[in-house]
């Protein structure tokens, strides 16, 4: 098994709900706003590996990519934006984000379909052209969260197949011998 750290990035289209219901497995009406950021874990288990997710739920501080990073090599980030603001923040995370990050996009509160703003269609369209995990999601009716997660799991290369680590598992955090940097 490895650890696989995600953050969460905010732009208040719920994405605390989506962590609560994927944690707690509940959804609260009255969560209260992120106030510099939550810390959550969750194991999930893929086929015969244990995945423990690290959440950091942030509120949207602009150095939240550049600690992503550099903290690990196979860090995540599960994004949640309006449509319009997503293709900057992918293309910066593509430019600067470890190679072989694994984006997944939440297009959340597909229960309100009467005031659907993009077409889902659109959304699979430009995750599919950059290679994103894409699901449309509700965490108030918990459309779609454990599968969000799960396709995260399933996008992780195997243990077994790294040669450096000897089949243990990634090694996500810098080593102690490297210089320290003030991040997140
Ligand atoms: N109908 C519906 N409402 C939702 C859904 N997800 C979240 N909400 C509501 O949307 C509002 C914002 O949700 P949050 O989870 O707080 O959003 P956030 O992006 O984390 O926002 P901050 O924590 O304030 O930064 C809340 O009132 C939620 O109850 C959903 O799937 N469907």
């Amino acid at each position: 098994s490895f650890h696989t750290e995600l953050k969460l990035r905010d732009t208040g289209v719920g994405k605390s709900s989506i962590v609560w219901r994927f944690v707690e497995d509940s959804f609260d009406p009255n969560i209260n706003p992120t106030i510099g950021a939550s810390f959550m874990t969750k194991t999930v288990q893929y086929q015969n590996e244990l995945h423990k997710f690290l959440i950091w739920d942030t509120a949207g501080q602009e150095r939240l990519l550049s600690c992503t990073a550099q903290s690990s090599s196979y860090s995540l980030s599960v994004l949640q934006e309006t449509f319009s603001t997503l293709k900057n923040w992918v293309r910066e995370l593509r430019q600067h984000g470890p190679p072989s990050i694994v984006v997944a996009i939440a297009g959340n509160k597909c229960d309100l379909t009467d005031v659907r703003e993009v077409m889902e269609r659109d959304a699979k369209d430009y995750a599919d052209s950059i290679h994103a995990i894409f699901v449309e999601t509700s965490a108030k009716n918990a459309i779609n969260i454990n599968e969000l997660f799960i396709e995260i799991s399933r996008r992780l290369p195997s243990t077994d197949a790294s040669p450096a680590s000897g089949g243990k598992g990634f090694k996500l955090r810098r080593q102690p011998s490297e210089p320290k940097r003030s991040c997140c």
